[in-house]
């Protein structure tokens, strides 16, 4: 295979010398455009756009693997990625070849037949700025247009490759302000020769937008906010003149404001339509945002959009005054469903705020909302006004700083995983979470400069000190795949998981759904009841959603495997119930696949080696404050690692002795971001401190466990 890798950005390619295709590649590789991509039905062997079709219903017509023979699946082809953590992308495939994304933003294109490599596109993006992403080095894959192939990097840039030869066709820098900490996970959406992206970083204060680029050149055409700019200043538009008077006061200014379009974004060709999903605030806290007051437009909302020039044509806001990171980013999908006898164009989503939406996408009307997951912050959703009832106990910021428990918590009732819409059973296939976290209000922090640092204005999740305690909250967050009817608005069928953070849903013709799970396996479903059909072993934690195709008249499904993402980082110690290690690889199916599995390599995990230490109980207690707040994000709460980083309570005795040079960058090649000139160096020694003290609580929770046996 001819792998064309990582040629850095100021070589120029010998212009004299005509690339060769490789081998495998059709003439004209990723030729999609907007027809092609309206007329998806007519070649169900491809998967042309994220959602498979501008619906973004991740539903597959094809039907030669189906509920009678999928007994028979088997693995057609393996292949390892390079890095080992979060694996969260969506496949394109074009006349048989797969366009995939892994960690840091790594292109790849394979022969879908074969698995075989055609090329590799590493856009550099610089490992050490990982402290700045909020949610592990994840990308949820690539778009295709007329020869090339998109992604959006983690460090904000959007890159197009030519997919002939994997060559860089061009490469622009989408981020408004270097000061922030912006990048970018999501897909883009194309449509009539416009790239679209968005990005995150909400957690961290920013103030979130997209922009339309030219798909051929990358010149940059429209750029649409979702929040108010400076009141001092003019709005950029009339939407956002609106939306600045549902805000309060100037201190959300400086926090950013947030809304950040991370994720989601479907396109009706017919109404000429673009929707995208907006983000949670910054910071997350009202009342220091905002002194409680207003909607904060357009926070937490569909957005419908006029794709020819970014403006503004209807809104819907799902979570008024957001508080809890109750992002709208979710997967939204588009159908046609009959309601009270009358045909409706709809949208459905179900957001973070644990309501199941369907809404009329021409106007943004509500037409219906009920919980589809345990919910505490709003009693029900007024169908006239189209507003939240909202209910006083989850309003943390009224309770003088008592913990207050709310369901669901930042990680909603369903978060990125898409879902699937299969139109012959009528259901919608979520991927739903159980979850509630504490938010306790804290004094008003002020604006911070240090860009790893989570923004948030309230403390949320905060486990305790004790295992006890952290297992108590890892007992209560578990997951589901739950079918859902969206006209009646209600459960057909939930088949329960160990924890949160299961994979998004592929429905098929084949009667048909498959999912990937958090504790390491591969799924199929029957649709209409649930009942599993087939499964086989993923080595880890399975969150991207499936997709299927058809290459030489043959049936593929792939997953892509691997586990990270927010949960597996952030919260080490819940995560750890799934039980899997990080491994990331693409796996890919068809009946009767014959491959073997190679073994996962794993690497070994360390006894903690903790030193004396003669640290102060205070500088203990700084030392879990600054660790919260700069490294939980990758190490996980209280030092309980996912395993996605280096566990710090099993350093060794060397990397204990050299532990601040660790922290000033000495393993800036393995991927540690440097804190030099961030911490001062009695920081250091109170973080040291805090992690001196959980290796000993683990070593003297292993040796308890010991004695127990
Ligand atoms: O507000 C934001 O800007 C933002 C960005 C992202 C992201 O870009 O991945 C996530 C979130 N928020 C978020 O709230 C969240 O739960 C989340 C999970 C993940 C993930 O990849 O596992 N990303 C994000
Ligand atoms: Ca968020």
């Amino acid at each position: 295979a001819c792998s064309k890798s990582s040629a850095p950005e100021n070589v120029t390619p010998d212009a004299t010398q005509p690339a060769a295709a490789p081998v495998g590649l059709p003439a004209n590789p990723a030729n999609v455009d907007g027809a092609r991509i309206v007329a998806a039905d007519k070649e169900p062997g491809n998967w042309m756009s994220t959602g498979r079709t501008y619906d973004e219903q991740r539903y597959s017509p094809l039907k030669k693997i189906t509920d009678q023979n999928v007994g028979q699946l088997g693995l057609a082809w393996q292949y390892k990625l390079d890095y080992d953590r979060g694996v969260e992308a969506t496949p394109i495939v074009v006349d048989g070849v797969m366009y995939t994304t892994g960690s840091f933003s790594v292109l790849y294109a394979f022969n879908a037949a074969t698995g075989e490599l055609l090329w590799k596109g590493d856009p550099q993006v610089d490992r050490l700025k990982a402290g700045e992403f909020c949610c592990d080095a994840v990308n949820r894959g690539a778009a295709v247009w007329k020869g090339k192939v998109y992604v959006g990097t983690n460090d904000g840039r959007l890159v197009a490759w030519n997919a002939k030869d994997g060559s860089k066709a061009w490469d622009i820098d989408t981020v408004v302000d270097r000061s922030r900490s912006y990048g970018i996970t999501g897909a883009p959406r194309i449509m009539k020769d416009k790239v679209i992206i968005g990005n995150g970083g909400a957690e961290f204060g920013v103030r979130g937008y997209i922009t339309a680029y030219d798909a051929e050149t990358g010149k940059q055409l429209w750029r649409f906010y979702t929040v108010p700019g400076d009141p001092a200043k003019p709005q950029e538009n009339k939407a956002l003149e609106a939306a600045l008077k549902t805000w309060d006061g100037t201190n959300w200014v400086k926090q950013g404001g947030g809304g950040t379009v991370w994720d989601s974004m479907a396109y009706d060709p017919d109404l000429n339509l673009l929707y995208i999903g907006t983000g949670n605030a910054s910071y997350w806290n009202y009342k220091t945002r905002s002194n409680a007051k207003g909607d904060n437009l357009y926070l937490s909302s569909i957005v419908a959009i006029n794709p020819d020039t970014g403006e503004y044509v209807w809104h819907y806001q799902t979570t008024p005054g957001d508080a809890w990171d109750f992002t709208a980013t979710q997967h939204m999908i588009l159908a046609d469903l009959d309601i009270k006898g009358a045909k409706r164009k709809v949208i459905m989503q179900a957001p973070k705020n644990g309501f199941f939406y369907v809404i009329d996408r021409a106007t943004g009307k509500l037409i219906s909302a009920e919980k589809y997951a345990p919910v505490t912050w709003a009693d029900k959703v007024d169908l006239e006004t189209g507003r939240p009832v909202f209910n006083d106990s989850a309003k943390y910021w009224e309770k003088n700083g008592k913990p207050t428990l709310v369901r669901p918590g930042f990680w909603g009732g369903h978060d990125w995983q898409p879902m699937s819409y299969n139109p012959n059973t009528g259901l919608v296939y979520i991927p739903k979470h159980t979850f509630a976290v504490e938010y306790r209000d804290v004094k008003d922090p002020g604006w911070s400069p240090r860009k790893h640092f989570y923004q948030l204005g309230v403390a949320a999740a905060e486990m305790g000190d004790s295992d006890k305690d952290m297992k108590y909250w890892s007992d209560e967050w578990t997951g589901s795949l739950l079918a859902w009817d969206p006209i009646k608005q209600e459960k057909v069928w939930e088949k329960p998981y160990v924890t949160i953070f299961n994979g998004g849903t592929l429905s098929t013709a084949g009667n048909l759904v498959f999912e990937g799970s958090a504790d390491g396996r591969v799924i199929a479903y029957r649709a209409t009841d649930g009942e599993k059909l087939w499964e086989s072993p993923a080595q880890s934690g399975v969150m991207a959603a499936p997709v299927t195709y058809e290459v030489n008249g043959e049936q593929y499904v792939t997953f892509m495997v691997g586990w990270g993402g927010a949960f597996a980082t952030f919260a080490g110690h819940a995560s750890l119930k799934a039980g899997v290690r990080p491994w990331a690889q693409v796996l890919t199916f068809k009946l009767g696949g014959k491959a073997e599995l190679a073994p996962a390599n794993y690497p070994e995990l360390l006894p903690p080696q903790p030193p004396e230490s003669k640290a102060t109980a205070e500088q203990v207690a700084h030392g879990k404050d600054l660790f919260n707040g700069h490294c939980s994000q990758c190490h996980g709460i209280n030092a309980v690692s996912g395993g996605i980083v280096p566990d710090l309570r099993r350093l060794s005795s060397e990397k204990h002795a050299m532990f601040p040079g660790i922290v000033a960058g000495a393993f800036a090649a393995k991927g540690m971001p440097s804190f030099a000139g961030i911490f001062t160096p009695e920081e250091v020694e109170d973080l040291h401190a805090y992690l001196i003290k959980r290796a000993v609580d683990l070593k003297t929770d292993l040796a308890k466990n010991e004695n127990a046996k």
